[in-house]
């Protein structure tokens, strides 16, 4: 079993360079980076013996299933075993669009356990949002449920699609039943070892101006993500965890799934939507203590009434934010209302959580700040030139490459701008370092838009709409919003002779939802008879953002005054 977090035993940690001892961090780890890991023996089989829950799936009607070390190696294994029937070998990749649910586990340790890749699919995603990141990776085969295989018809030949059913639901024609098939297989499957700089997972993330990019996880990302949990969360052998974050997206995949079970701790999945009255009622059920989730999350379980909270005031140890920044009026009521502290954490999909309110750290947590550094990471804060700035200058988070060991990103897919230039990842947040070296959040260099924790490409949602027959042109922002951060506005130019109606607006955002993905829809719709643009025909999303501002603030002023 894995020493868990022990205050005592933190590496050095040199809160100037962040410098941090890599044998340190190859201590969180059993597998040798440099010839032989597999994922699934990390996250799964060392820890079998130990008659260890590993899982807890708690259903719609509230039924909790707990599922063991043992029963998911035995499970991966059966998977692994129905993958290489299907062909499928080390570096190939398995697509996953799936609920939460033990389904999911078995998949993501089964294709893992067998040295190929997995690539997560929010089941929220329309046809769009799948095509083109299967189209990225050519996975050559997609796990997924009766409630999404619908989706993936005209995208992927249906003998590449295994299907997860209930045995009241009927398998579509030419499909592989999942379920059957791997209980068919045997349970013995010899994990496949490969090298750190060997693939385990493909991410995708927005960009601005173009389709998502994919994003290549090395197999040494686990000793970062493992870091995290102990340093950041600071995850414990006795607590019940519960990142509610969905495993379609990088925190919840990186820091739901492969995290916790790397340090042989169970994580809970809830397989409902979001509601205030479901997550109280799983803290209470469970016993959770430590928490996981983004701003919008806890503003809604503070929505939900200070009454709500009182059950399970003092259950939680700790709760973990990511997603957005923090405001203070949250950690204010949890303080209040939960007796428990948030810290605010900070990271992409390209580089797992590196500025965090850690717990061993002797700092104190500075409300409005993402933290520190984490161990293994130095960050600076950089201008347009690439020159170092000092506190309280505003400039770009980046990554110092050759200081950072546990830094595993080196580029986008397929691409050939390079992600990093001059030894520095720039994230495209804009920040501001503290003299004491803690970040604070200050927004986005680019048009890319933050709600609810989602990191929502303008392109994508701009590419959907102008599909749609009445429109010509489109362009979408991020307006500022107390519940979400912000939401996603679309501004349309229609084609000749149609009337923007409140009906047509409700229409398009529909059009977006079902096409693109259910969470990107722009809540805001506006119709206007041109864009502002450069000369050379680029829209200037900037210029709609900032009469969007003057709008709010001409708005909050008047309100001020009456
Ligand atoms: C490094 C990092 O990766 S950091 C963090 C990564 N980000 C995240 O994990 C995202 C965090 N956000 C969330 O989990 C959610 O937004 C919450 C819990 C905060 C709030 O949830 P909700 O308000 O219920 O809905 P959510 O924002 O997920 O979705 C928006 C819409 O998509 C729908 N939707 C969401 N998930 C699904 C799904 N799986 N299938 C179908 N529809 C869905 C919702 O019903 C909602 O529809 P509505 O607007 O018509 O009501």
């Amino acid at each position: 079993m894995l020493q868990l977090y022990d205050r005592r035993t933190i590496p050095s940690y040199d809160a100037e360079t962040s410098a941090f001892r890599l044998s340190d961090a190859i201590g969180l780890l059993d597998g040798d980076l440099e010839r032989a890991i597999n994922a699934c023996v990390e996250c799964c089989d060392r820890h079998v013996g130990e008659n260890r829950i590993a899982l807890r799936c708690v259903s719609l009607d509230g039924q909790v299933r707990d599922y063991t070390f043992e029963y998911l190696q035995d499970m991966s294994a059966r998977a692994a075993n129905f993958f290489a029937s299907q062909g499928i070998g080390p570096g190939d990749v398995v697509a996953g669009m799936l609920s939460r649910n033990v389904d999911l586990v078995a998949t993501i340790l089964g294709v893992w356990r067998i040295g190929a890749v997995y690539q997560p699919l929010f089941t929220a995603f329309g046809p769009k949002a799948i095509e083109h990141r299967l189209a990225m990776s050519k996975a050559a085969l997609v796990v997924t449920n009766i409630a999404n295989c619908e989706k993936l018809d005209g995208i992927v030949d249906r003998s590449h699609v295994a299907i997860v059913r209930n045995d009241d639901e009927t398998l579509p024609h030419g499909a592989l039943d999942f379920r059957a098939s791997v209980a068919a297989c045997s349970p013995i499957f010899d994990p496949c070892f490969r090298t750190g700089d060997d693939l385990f997972m493909m991410m995708s993330t927005s960009g601005t101006t173009g389709l998502p990019k994919g994003v290549p996880v090395p197999l040494r990302a686990l000793i970062s993500f493992s870091a995290y949990m102990r340093y950041a969360i600071d995850l414990r052998e006795e607590d019940v965890f519960w990142n509610i974050a969905d495993p379609g997206w990088a925190y919840g995949l990186y820091y739901a799934v492969a995290g916790p079970l790397m340090l042989g701790c169970s994580t809970v999945f809830y397989e409902g939507g979001f509601t205030a009255q479901s997550t109280y009622r799983i803290i209470d059920q469970l016993g959770v203590t430590s928490l996981a989730g983004s701003p919008t999350a806890f503003r809604l379980l503070i929505a939900a009434g200070n009454e709500a909270a009182v059950a399970i005031k003092g259950r939680l140890r700790v709760v973990s934010s990511a997603g957005e920044p923090l405001n203070p009026e949250i950690m204010r009521w949890f303080d209040t209302h939960l007796a428990v502290p948030i810290h605010d954490h900070y990271g992409q999909t390209e580089t797992g959580m590196v500025v965090n309110n850690h717990h061993g750290l002797t700092h104190p947590v500075r409300a409005g700040s993402a933290g520190f550094a984490m161990p293994g990471y130095r960050v600076v804060v950089l201008d347009d030139a690439g020159r170092t700035l000092g506190p309280h200058q505003p400039g770009v988070l980046a990554v110092d490459i050759a200081k950072s060991p546990l830094m595993w990103f080196k580029g986008y897919f397929n691409q050939e701008t390079p992600a990093i230039t001059d030894g520095f990842y720039r994230t495209g947040d804009t920040v501001e370092a503290e003299p004491d070296g803690s970040i604070s959040f200050i927004g986005r260099e680019d048009d890319l838009i933050t709600s609810a924790g989602y990191r929502i490409g303008p392109f994508d949602v701009e590419s959907a709409l102008i599909e749609h027959a009445a429109v010509i042109e489109a362009a979408v922002i991020g307006v500022p919003d107390p519940e979400r951060t912000e939401i996603v506005k679309a501004f349309i130019v229609l084609a000749k002779d149609i009337r923007g109606t409140p009906d047509l607006a409700e229409e398009l955002a529909h059009y977006v939802k079902t096409r693109l993905s259910a969470h990107a829809y722009p809540r805001l719709v506006d119709f206007v008879e041109e864009l502002p643009k450069t000369p050379s025909g680029k829209i200037q999303r900037f210029l709609l953002r900032k009469a969007e501002i003057e709008k709010i603030n001409a708005l909050l002023k008047r309100d001020d005054s009456a």
